[in-house]
Formats: C-alpha cells, structure tokens, sequence
C-alpha cells in the first residue's frame, strides 16, 4: 500500500450524534491507506500499532486550511468518527486527500451497492489498495461539481429572479451575473479546491529523492539551473514538517524553499565565537528545543556555507542532542553548486569551503549530480554557460557574449533587473533613476550609535546614514526581516506612501529580486561584469538569464571568467573516485 500510505500523528476522536467527544485517543505513528472491497467501496484503513481500522466511506468531510502544513482533520458523519492529521509530510497528504476525496466522489455518482444486494452476492471477499487517480476519475469529479454549481445556480429562488431578469433584457443586472459565475468557477468550494504539484521530477531528480528517502546524508550537485532547489521543495514535501528543517545560507535562498537561513535555524550566531560559547548559545531552550526536534536538515547553497561554520554546527549538534554519531544522527540533504559564489571571506583569512571541511568528510554518505540543464533550453548558451563554469573562454563563448551587448531587453516597460559586482555601482545608477523622480524629496536620518565612528559604519553597512526617498522610487530590503513572510535581503518593492503618523515607516508592496542572485531566474537582465572579483561570480550572473536574447552583457570580457582551481580539483577527485553515484563517470571527469 506503499502509494496510499500516510504516515502521521494522528489524534482519533469518536463523536455523539449530538457532537460531544465520546472518546479521543493520539498515535503518534499512525497510517492511513485506502483500499477497495470486493463491491468497489472506497475503505479507510487505519493501522495504529498492531490494531487495523477499516471505515467504509459512504461520505467524508475534510478540514484542510493547514494541508500545506501538514495537518488536515478527516470527519466521517456515518461512524461518527474524526480524525485530526498532523506532521504528515505536506504533499503526500495533499495527494491521500485528493485520491479519497476523488475515488469516493467517483463511487457516488456510479452509485452505492445496497446492504441487501451485498448480503445475496456470492463475490469473493477481497481488499485490495486503490489504484491511482486517473484522468477520468478527474474528470469526473470535475463534470459533478460543474453540474452542481449551475443547478444551485439556476434554482435557488435568487437564481431564478435573476434569470428573470436577464431575460428582459436588462444588461445591468447581467454583468454582475456573469461575473459571480466566472468566480464561482475559478473558486470552487469544497475539497476539490486542492491543487496537485503538476511538474514530475526528471529520472536523476527521483534517483536523488529516492536516496534521501532511504534516510542517506546526501549532497547532491549541478550546474545552475538542473533543479536542485526545485527538487528540494519536493523532498521537503515528502518529509514531517515537524522533523524537518529547510534551510539555506541567505535569506533569499531560504525564501525560495520556503525556509529560513541557517543561521537563524543553528542559533549560534555568526558561529566565530569558541566552540564553548556556541554551545551555550545553542542550550537556550528554544534553540536545544529546534535542534532535538529536528530529524532531516536541509541546506540550500551550500557553496556560501563556511567550513568553520559547518564544523561548529556538526559539533553542536552531537552536543545538544547528546548523540555521537555525525550531527547528533540528524538526516542531512545538501545541494548547490561549489562552482557558484564563494562563502564570504573572512578578512585576511583564506576561506574555506564546505567540502573542505571535518565534519563533511564525517557526515556525507552519497554524492549525486544533476546534469539536466532546466532553466535553459537553447543548447548553444548551455554550452556557453558550461564553458563559463568552469573558467574557460574559448572564442565562441567570447563572440556570444560580446554580441548580447546590442540586445535590447526591454520589453513592454518592464525594466530589466541590472546586476552590479560594487555597491558604488548601484548607488551611482540608484541615484540618477531616483533623480527622474517627481514627487518631494524625503530624507531618513541614520542614528549611529557612536558618531566618531561614522564612516566606518558607513563603510560595513550597506545602509547609508542618510536615505534619500521618493513616492515611486523602487527600494529593496538590505537585511532579512522575516523570512516567512518575504521579507528578505533582496526583496523589491516600491514606495506607495508615507505613514503620516509613524514617520519613517514605508508601506511594503513585495516583489522579489535580489541583491546576490544565486539561485532565481531571471527574464530579462543586464549585466556589468568589468569588476568582478569573485570566483563563480561571472557563471552566477549569466546563468540567471533564460535566453541570450533576455541577456545584455555591456562589458564582456574574459578575464572574468575564473573557477576556484579548489572547487574544481573538489569535482574532479568525486569523478574520478567514482563518489559521484549517478554519473558517467569518466565523461564528466574530463570536464574538470
Ligand atoms: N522536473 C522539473 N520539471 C519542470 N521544471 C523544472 C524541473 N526541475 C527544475 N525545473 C525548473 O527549472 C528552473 C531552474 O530550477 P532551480 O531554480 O531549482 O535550479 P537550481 O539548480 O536550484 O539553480 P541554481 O543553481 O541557480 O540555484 C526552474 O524554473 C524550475 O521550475
Ligand atoms: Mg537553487
């Protein structure tokens, strides 16, 4: 029943006819699956501990405003039975959901087998699971509630007037009727509503799901654009939300797989202070509390995640859930590309890589690859991109970067997002757009904490001490204020209004750009790449277009393309070694 089981918390509640709990028992490693008799009724089955409930469903209702939390209660009017859901991983419930409510939905309209009829049969008795949701069965469903909304429609005694009127011509009265009809149709009620994650993941995407299913630690890899966090929303919905943290090295990133950073997850602030301190940060109850609870953790762009940091974590993780093995036991599910941008450095200090780091040899268990470029399709800018990824330039690259510089990329007024390597950079261009503004000028005033030191404040923050604001003027946030709700580093908006009450205040309409780009794509971008600095910072900026005619390179050049020599020896030993479990090995080995 692997396809129908649902492995959750469940608390079971068994209701008078009046509505008061008669009895209510909690199973923390409950299982529901669906089955079908010999007489084709939709069954419930329910397996908690080594006892089996089978409820024949004849109808259901469902509460599922938290599905994508998890959670959903089940309520079964005939048995007079409940069944509140929760840590069920979000898009197996969304599917067990669907499927019962579909299969059940599909058996009403054929119609139900009467007790007597059942009593006389001579069927054979089976119990079978039920087969998956077809088309059909879709369609069905679809065609039912159709139906249903046009009879409510035209026989309630308002629909009737209504049509009434319509009849006598009265143009008025029939716009508002067809436009309760069009909502009606794009919002319909009851379970139906759910939606079904409609992209299937690619053979090498399922080859690494499986593995982490399997309970590995698993690092998988590739280039931009394979699909590493698309794949990650998937894992994340096939695990416990309560058991599983999602996060990423910035907030955008985290943003993307609906997490948060790994800071914020680890609790151990900047992770520079001594192992000790960490420790007795990460013993607040809050954080110890996080750090037991959690069972899978998940790190998106990895390549930003120091390799200090990733020791301290794995360290204060055997300490805080009082476990030796790697990270306390906790799963680990790691992706990104160590050919993209660099953890920031430390000062004078060389910087150091995750890979590079004791922990990683300790914890990871698979290597994998996506080699299915998805964010592109045109084959010859994959190919430019590939060259770029790994520090090469060979003319053809060189010709078809220079030539995005006459691309005109913008199109129906929509800007192009510009991608800058220095803040001055975008300071310059910020002012200059800011200065075509109409309205009045407002200025905000920093208030820094010791006023001899204001130009080294200046210098380390990417907030200046005097901000220069206008109705109109597009803003982007600097620091990650609340990851769940958007608000991250990087995310645009534009100034509507000035809260006349709270001075200072801006109102908030989110967009989503991004300061540091890893990881989005990007329809339309111009790019500046004469000062990089960084390695992979090329391959990161270009690899955000989707075409070469939505990209416009103003100063190609190739001595900024440049592979850390580290990253590349990093991929070319996985090659080799054959650590890489789902590669043609010696083909991508020549590669680096
Ligand atoms: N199996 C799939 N089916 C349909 N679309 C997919 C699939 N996998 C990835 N994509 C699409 O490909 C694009 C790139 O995916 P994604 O951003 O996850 O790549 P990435 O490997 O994380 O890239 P980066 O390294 O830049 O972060 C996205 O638009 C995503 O929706
Ligand atoms: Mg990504």
């Amino acid at each position: 029943m692997e396809l129908n089981n649902l492995v959750c918390t469940t608390t079971v509640e068994e209701i008078t006819s009046s509505g008061n709990v008669m009895k209510k028992t909690v199973h923390r490693d409950a299982s529901f699956s669906l089955a079908r008799n010999e007489f084709n009724d939709v069954i419930l089955l329910l397996n908690i501990g080594k006892k089996e409930l089978r409820y024949t469903l004849r109808d259901l209702k469902i509460h599922k405003k938290f599905v994508r939390d998890g959670k959903a209660t089940i309520i079964l009017p005939g048995p007079h039975v409940q069944f509140m859901l929760s840590n069920c991983p979000p898009d197996r419930l969304i599917m067990f959901l669907k499927t019962m409510h579909t299969k059940l939905e599909c058996l009403k309209k054929k119609g139900f087998i009467s007790e007597r009829q059942k009593l006389k049969s001579e069927l054979p008795r089976i119990i079978q699971e039920i087969s998956p949701l077809t088309m059909k069965d879709l369609q069905t469903v679809h065609e039912m509630r159709a139906k249903k909304m046009e009879k409510s429609d035209l026989f309630t005694p308002k629909g009737k007037k209504k049509r009434k009127e319509m009849d006598s011509d009265d143009k008025e009265n029939m716009v508002p009727r067809q436009a309760k009809i069009a909502r009606k149709l794009l919002v319909p009620a009851g379970p139906s509503k759910l939606v079904l994650a409609p992209v299937s993941l690619n053979k090498e995407q399922n080859e690494v799901l499986s593995a982490v299913m399997q309970g590995k630690n698993v690092f998988f890899t590739g280039s931009a654009g394979t699909g590493k966090s698309f794949l990650l929303r998937r894992i994340i919905g096939a695990l416990p939300p309560q058991h599983t943290a999602a996060t990423a090295s910035t907030g955008i990133a985290a943003c993307h797989i609906g997490g948060t950073t790994l800071h914020s997850f680890a609790g151990i602030g900047s992770g520079r202070a001594p192992l000790e301190q960490c420790i007795e940060l990460a013993s607040r109850p809050q954080v110890t509390q996080q750090w037991k609870r959690c069972h899978h953790l998940i790190i998106d762009e990895i390549s930003m995640v120091d390799g200090d940091f990733f020791d301290k974590l794995e360290n204060v993780a055997r300490v805080i859930r009082q476990n030796d093995r790697p990270f306390g036991g906790i799963q680990l599910i790691i992706c990104g590309d160590f050919l993209q941008l660099p953890p920031v450095s430390k000062g004078k200090e060389k910087k150091k890589f995750c890979f590079q780091s004791k922990a990683w040899q300790k914890a990871i268990e698979i290597n994998m690859e996506l080699k299915e470029v998805r964010r592109q399709s045109d084959k010859h800018f994959i190919n430019v991109l590939q060259n770029i990824r790994l520090g090469r330039c060979p003319d053809f690259v060189y010709n078809t970067l220079r030539a995005t510089a006459l691309n005109n990329i913008q199109k129906h007024d929509i800007l192009a997002t510009r991608l800058c390597t220095h803040k001055e950079d975008v300071d310059h261009i910020n002012q200059f757009h800011l200065n075509k503004l109409a309205g009045e000028p407002r200025f905000f005033i920093s208030t820094d904490t010791d006023p001899a030191y204001e130009k080294q404040i200046d210098f380390l923050s990417p907030v200046p001490g005097k901000l220069e604001l206008r109705l109109g003027a597009q803003v982007m946030l600097v620091k990650n204020l609340d990851v769940q709700q958007g608000l991250v580093s990087g995310a645009r908006g534009v100034v509507v209004g000035f809260d006349k009450g709270n001075e200072g205040i801006l109102t908030w309409i989110i967009g989503i750009t991004q300061i540091n780009p890893q990881g989005m794509t990007l329809d339309c971008v111009e790019i500046s790449l004469s000062r990089v600095f960084e390695c992979g910072q090329s391959y990161v900026a270009l690899s955000r277009a989707k075409s070469l005619e939505g990209l416009r390179v103003l100063d190609f050049d190739q001595r900024c393309v440049r592979a850390d020599p580290e990253v590349l020896h990093f991929y070319y030993k996985l090659h080799m070694h054959q650590k890489m479990q789902n590669t043609d090995m010696m083909d991508i080995a020549k590669q680096y």
